[in-house]
């Protein structure tokens, strides 16, 4: 099965990282595009079995699955370079945040269908094989849905879910690598003020977020269940808590994800 991936960028070039530690798809089978050598370059450092090309038209033609990772605004240009080399028997992945199947639609529509199209929003954790990722299905049958989910399950986690929720996956999945890691940064700040070393605080700080969600998918908990365990009565736990919502932690979090839409 061939993989093109049009934009090796950030999350492009994280997907091309991830697969290219999978086991089901073949390293050689996966070819990337970037607007620059040096992008392309830095992917196959990586690794050399990676394909590059700066052809977008060429990478797409022979390619059974098409993720198109560019900036939002370059999906159209893009659309009107790849379009006529498509056809319906290519699976598309767009990972563009916030472009609807709509508007997917119209940009690949071949004749008088249009082929299988997926939006998936994986995380950067997507390179190391961690990532949370949303996907949306559009045109596509049981067995593709079916294939692009061991694909990405295979990269981390993924959920199917209806496109109206892919905005508050989006945040809570894909922003949300970035919230999680502004928290470990402001622990590791306040850590150091109270004397640790910046290496001891991080390493101290990020086993404990790991553990922490770790926690809540192996004991299939709730949160403030995983929470009471920690808060001795009168202790120090609670004390720390109440002064974070005082200065308004949980709502600042709510308020985060909801200006991400
Ligand atoms: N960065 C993230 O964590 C996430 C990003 N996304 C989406 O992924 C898309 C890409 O975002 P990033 O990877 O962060 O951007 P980026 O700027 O790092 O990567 C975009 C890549 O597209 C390449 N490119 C530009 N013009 C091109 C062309 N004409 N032909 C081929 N390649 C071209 C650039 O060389 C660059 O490598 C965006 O639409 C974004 O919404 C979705 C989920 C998470
Ligand atoms: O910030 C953004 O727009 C992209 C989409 C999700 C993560 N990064």
């Amino acid at each position: 099965m061939k993989i093109s991936i049009i934009g090796a960028g950030n999350m492009g070039g994280a997907i091309a990282k991830g697969l290219a530690q999978s086991t089901l798809i073949n390293t050689t089978d996966i070819t990337v595009t970037a607007a620059t050598q040096k992008t392309l370059d830095a992917i196959k450092s990586f690794n050399r079995d990676i394909n590059t090309s700066k052809n977008n038209s060429e990478a797409v033609k022979n390619a059974n699955i098409i993720i198109i990772a560019v900036k939002p605004w370059l999906i159209d240009k893009i659309a009107k370079e790849i379009a006529p080399y498509i056809n319906n028997n290519q699976i598309i992945i767009s990972i563009v945040a916030g472009v609807p199947f709509e508007y997917l639609d119209k940009l690949f529509r071949c004749a008088q269908d249009a082929p299988a199209i997926f939006r998936a929003i994986p995380n950067t954790a997507i390179s190391i094989k961690e990532s949370m990722t949303a996907i949306a299905s559009y045109n596509a049958s049981t067995e593709q849905e079916k294939l692009i989910l061991s694909i990405f399950n295979e990269l981390g986690k993924s959920i199917l879910i209806e496109e109206r929720l892919m905005v508050a996956a989006t945040a809570l999945g894909s922003c949300g690598t970035a919230f999680a890691l502004r928290y470990i940064r402001a622990a590791i700040e306040g850590g150091i003020e109270m004397g640790l070393y910046a290496h001891q605080a991080k390493e101290i700080v990020s086993q404990t977020v790991k553990g922490a969600a770790e926690l809540l998918m192996h004991n299939q908990s709730h949160p403030e269940e995983e929470i009471d365990k920690v808060t001795t009565p009168g202790g120090i736990t609670i004390k720390g808590l109440n002064e974070m919502e005082h200065a308004g932690f949980t709502s600042a979090i709510i308020r985060g994800l909801k200006a991400s839409r």
